[in-house]
């Protein structure tokens, strides 16, 4: 068995992540991990899941148990994740990052401890945006400068990061597929006399309201007819279960920088 520890694991995701372990055949609970002035350090990791009783409390200090599991999947915060990154690869762990909003600089921090250990970093764990990555590169390729892109995407109220690491990696897809860098074409917000639109450009639109889990489309619009791309998430089991394979296509692997179109096959 594959024993896995998780970073966050009181988090909304955390709690997912947690069943989502007991679920797979092939991975076991090993760690659960919350920050030090969390209220929920002791707890038992299952039952804070709902999937009852574990034997597995919830701490604080990822120090004390590098010992204790193969692979850590880390859904936290930018500053968290870094510090979780650099024990591991100190200690040879494997990691799979499902945290989004790094900066350019820290996103190249995890490509040089890739060079040490193996590591899935991946905006979005779920089967159904990975297939939609490859939809969006080939109506990009087909409508090329044509038409008008823009991505819209809408989370729920908590969410701390915009636009989401999705709709980023979807505007870099498109924006690959065209041969733009998305660095200088990217508009993430409008107001005022604008001008008119800029058809190089690819245009953000991000929502954040009530409890949406996180639905994203890519609009491709011309003179008398647009194309949208959409992908509704309904449940965070689907980014779960997503995590919990790629721990598992992990453990193979010694060292190496993957996103989730390596573990699907879809490359
Ligand atoms: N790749 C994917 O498929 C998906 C990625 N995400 C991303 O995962 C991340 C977490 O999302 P979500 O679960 O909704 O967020 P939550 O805020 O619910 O969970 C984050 C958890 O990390 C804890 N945490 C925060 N800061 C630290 C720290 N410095 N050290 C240790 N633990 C810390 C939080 O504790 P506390 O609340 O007490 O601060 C919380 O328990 C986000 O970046 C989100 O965008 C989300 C869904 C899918
Ligand atoms: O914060 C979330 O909730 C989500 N974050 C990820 C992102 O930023 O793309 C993935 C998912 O849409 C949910």
């Amino acid at each position: 068995m594959i024993k896995i520890a998780i970073a966050g694991a009181a988090g909304r995701m955390g709690k997912h992540l947690i069943e989502a372990t007991q679920q797979h055949p092939e991975t076991v609970l090993a760690t659960a991990l919350e920050h030090p002035a969390s209220t929920l350090l002791g707890a038992d990791a299952g039952e804070l899941a709902g999937v009852g009783k574990l034997s597995i409390s919830v701490q604080s200090d990822l120090s004390k148990c590098l010992d204790d599991f193969d692979v850590l999947i880390d859904f936290t915060r930018p500053e968290a994740t870094l510090a979780n990154l650099a024990y591991c690869r100190q200690a040879k762990k494997r990691m799979v990052i499902g945290t989004t909003g790094f900066s350019h600089e820290q996103k190249n921090i995890i490509n040089e401890a890739a060079k040490d250990i193996a590591i899935v970093f991946a905006p979005n764990m779920s089967i159904g945006v990975n297939l939609s990555l490859k939809l969006l590169e080939m109506a990009a390729k087909v409508l090329g400068d044509t038409v008008d892109i823009e991505v819209i995407e809408a989370h729920h109220r908590h969410k701390v990061d915009a636009p989401s690491g999705t709709a980023l990696r979807m505007g870099e897809v498109v924006a690959q597929a065209l041969g733009r860098d998305l660095k200088t074409c990217a508009v993430y917000a409008r107001e005022g006399i604008t001008g008119e639109r800029d058809r190089q450009s690819i245009g953000f639109q991000t929502i954040r309201a009530g409890d949406i889990v996180g639905e994203h489309t890519v609009m491709f619009a011309d003179v008398g007819e647009r194309i949208e791309i959409t992908h509704k998430a309904s449940s965070r089991m689907t980014f779960a279960k997503g995590a919990v394979r790629a721990a598992a296509w992990l453990a193979e692997k010694e060292s190496g920088l993957f996103d989730m179109q390596d573990v699907l096959g879809l490359k």
